[in-house]
Parts: structure tokens; sequence; C-alpha cells
């Protein structure tokens, strides 16, 4: 029998307050409104962002009740007013990062950051000002325009990549943030040369694979850093050639890295959203010319230094969203890399969890055992 227009009940992870696990709740979902999708979600990853607005650490993250998750992958279950791209059945990636085709940002040919709904997205909200879940009567927040810690959730069309359904969804979900984005950081936002040299900053999902885009891109020497030894096991099956723990030198690791590689690296990445990481990782950069991507979120009121000498001397920092990939029209080729075994991604599966085991997941990112 079909749900299309009717309210759906159905389980969702809810986040009541900062720093609360979260409450597997009955949830309702409204059907999809003009321009919207409701999506049967399948399987989502968890990621530090969801950890880090859970914390309370978020400027942003002062919706509450909120329902978290934004690396899902799910089955469009029915369709809004005026949705053209997808239909009922199509296997669909969410994006936090829309792509109306349309806005300034979207047209520029210079970004991935289209922000025609970003100020309701970050506040919660659907383009109306409004929710579409309920739970106990009270109103639930959307989060990063996504909500994958439901059975159902309510997208905006520009918020969906359309995938080839041949693609496991409980696999390729990991495309919708982590993957995507350190991947993207060392293709598209550093565009590595082959023969460069690279340093990682951290090696959790998003790190191994920045490592995973530098070798694809033939870097000749891949540095994997991280206080995690256990790390360096992952990192060197996608491509590292040397691995450091900063805890093992008593100099700064910046100083300890230019002396290793005749000057600095010609990219670096940070990916542990630490300001003081941040720093090494722009002055391991070599003299002249060296890149430094800042991929990992700091902490509200958190700020970056360094002297200015360092950039007047060639050394550049950047940033990077969603690896720079536009959701929509980049998102499904990443599909076809992994389905063409070019892109790993089943290593990067270390636990499953039903959702009602869902803190499980939150644990394990706040111990490091992922
Ligand atoms: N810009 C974007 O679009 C996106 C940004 N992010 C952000 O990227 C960051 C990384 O995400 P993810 O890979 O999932 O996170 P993880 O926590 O899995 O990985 C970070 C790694 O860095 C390690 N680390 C911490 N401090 C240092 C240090 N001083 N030197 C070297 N390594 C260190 C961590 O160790 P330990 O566990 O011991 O701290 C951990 O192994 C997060 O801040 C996340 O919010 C994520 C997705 C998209
Ligand atoms: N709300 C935070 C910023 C969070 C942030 O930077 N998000 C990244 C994606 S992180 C995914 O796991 C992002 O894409 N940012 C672009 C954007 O427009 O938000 C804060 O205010 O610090
Ligand atoms: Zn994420
Ligand atoms: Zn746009």
């Amino acid at each position: 029998m079909s749900t299309a227009g009717q309210v759906i009940k159905c389980k969702a992870a809810v986040a009541w307050g900062p720093a609360k696990p979260l409450s597997i709740e009955e949830v309702e979902v409204a059907p999809p409104k003009k321009g919207e999708v409701r999506v049967k979600i399948l399987a989502t990853g968890v990621c530090h962002t969801d950890a880090y607005t859970l914390s309370g650490k978020d400027p942003e993250g002062e919706w509450w009740p909120t329902i978290f998750g934004h690396e899902g992958g799910g089955i469009v279950e029915s369709i809004g007013e005026d949705v053209t791209s997808v239909q009922p059945g199509d296997h669909v990636i969410p994006l936090y990062i829309p792509e109306c085709r349309e806005c300034k940002f979207c047209k520029s040919g210079k970004t991935n950051l289209c922000s025609l709904v970003r100020s309701t997205q970050g506040r919660g909200v659907m383009p109306d000002e409004t929710t579409r879940f309920t739970c106990k009567g009270q109103k639930v927040y959307h989060y990063m325009g996504c909500s994958t810690f439901s059975q159902y959730t309510v997208l905006l069309e520009i918020s969906v990549a359309k995938i080839n359904p041949k693609a496991p969804l409980d696999k390729v979900c990991l495309l919708g943030c982590g993957i995507t984005t350190g991947y993207g950081a060392a293709t598209k936002t550093a565009n590595i040369q082959p023969g460069s040299t690279v340093a990682v900053f951290g090696c959790g999902g998003v790190g191994l694979s920045v490592i995973q885009g530098a070798a694809s891109r033939k870097a000749s020497r891949i540095f994997a850093i991280d206080t995690i030894p256990k790390k360096f096991e992952f990192a060197k099956k996608l491509g590292a050639t040397d691995c450091i723990n900063p805890n093992d030198f008593d100099k700064p690791i910046q100083q300890v890295l230019v002396e290793m590689t005749d000057g600095g690296f010609d990219y670096t990445f940070d990916c542990t959203g630490n300001t003081n990481v941040m720093r090494a990782a722009l002055e391991s950069c070599h003299k002249g010319w060296g890149e430094s991507i800042i991929i990992g979120v700091a902490g509200a009121g958190e700020e970056i230094s360094t002297r200015p000498f360092q950039l007047l001397t060639g050394r550049a920092w950047k940033g990077s969203a969603f690896g720079g990939v536009k959701g929509r029209s980049e998102l499904p080729n990443l599909v076809e890399d992994y389905l063409d075994k070019k892109l790993e991604v089943d290593m990067f599966i270390t636990q499953q969890y039903k959702l009602e085991d869902i803190n499980k997941a939150f644990d394990n990112i706040h111990s490091g055992e992922r």
C-alpha cells in the first residue's frame, strides 16, 4: 500500500539536548512539500561532525530536539509537487551541500558551496521555516538538511544525488560525507599533481580518504601523521609511504617534518579539527609554493594563527567543504568509480550497528575505536 501523502510513523534517534545520549523514539514524518522528497533511509554513517554538534561546541547547534546524521543512503518513497529529477524508487545519497544550479555560487564555476538554502538549513528548518518531524507532540529539527538517523527523512530535491541502484547503500552511504570530503580535498581542492609530496594530519575516515586521493594522483611521498599508531595500518594500505607519530619526537612536528623532507611538503591537510595541528600543517609546507588545506571543523570560538611571514614567503592556506564536490553532478561518478573498483570504500566500514545501538557508535568515535 502506498504511503505517499500520508504521515509516516517510524523510528529515529532523537537528540533532546547537548551532550545527552540519543534516544530511540517513534517520530512522525510529514509528506514532502513542493520541491521536497521523502526518503527511506537504509544506512547511515556516523561522522565526527555529528558528535561535534551533539557535544554543544557547534555555534550553529542550538536547535533541540533534533535528528542528526548526514552520511546516508536511501530510496525515494514519495515526491512533492514540482519535483522532476527523482522519482519514487530511485536510490539517493542525501547532500548536506545542495546543488541548485541556479544560485550565484552554483553558477560561479568556482565553488561547490550552493547557498540557496544555507540560512534555513543552518537553523534546522526547511525553506518554509517549518520542520517535517514531530515527536511526542513536539517539533523536531532537521540537521545539515539531511537527518539520516531516522528511518524516513524529508530532503529538498536539490539535496539528493541520484545514484546507480546497483551500488550497495550500506557501503556507498560513506560517500555522503567522509570519503568524498577527503578524496575531493586531494583531487579537486588541492588538485595534487603527480610526483608531489603530501602530509596528512589525522588518519580518521577523512584523512585516510585524502591519502587515497593523493595516491590516485600519484604523489611521490605521502606522510600519514596521527597520535594513534594503529591508524597506520589502514594508511599504508591506501598508499601512505611514511607514518609519523608526533608523540615520538621532542621537537615541534613541523620542524621534524621540514627537516625530513628537505624543506617541507607541496601539500598538507588538516583532518583533525585541532587548531594547533592546523598551524603545524601550514608550517610543514614548502617555502615558495606549499599549500595547506583545512578540512577539520574546529570548536566554537577557536581561531588559527601563524606568523604572517609563513604566508609572505609563499605558503598558502585554503579550506575545503565536502571536498569541493558538487553533489548532484559529481557524486554519482564517485559511486561508479566504487562499482568499477577504482575507489576503496569497503575498508572504511569497521563496525556496523542497529539503529538502537547508535550511542555505541558515538562512544567509539570518542574512544578512537573506529
Ligand atoms: N570540511 C568538511 O567538509 C568535513 C570536515 N570534517 C571534519 O574533519 C575532521 C576529521 O574527521 P574524521 O576523520 O571523521 O575524524 P576522526 O576523529 O576519525 O579522525 C581524526 C584523527 O586525527 C587524530 N588526531 C588528533 N589530534 C592529532 C594530532 N595532534 N596529530 C595528529 N593526529 C591527531 C585523531 O586521534 P584521536 O582520536 O586520538 O583524537 C584521529 O585519529 C573532523 O573535525 C570532522 O568534523 C568531516 C567531514 C567533512
Ligand atoms: N556549523 C559549524 C560548521 C560546520 C562545517 O563546517 N561543516 C562542513 C561540513 S562538516 C561535515 O561533516 C561544511 O560543509 N561547511 C560548509 C557550510 O556551509 O557549513 C560552525 O558553524 O562552526
Ligand atoms: Zn560529515
Ligand atoms: Zn546553488
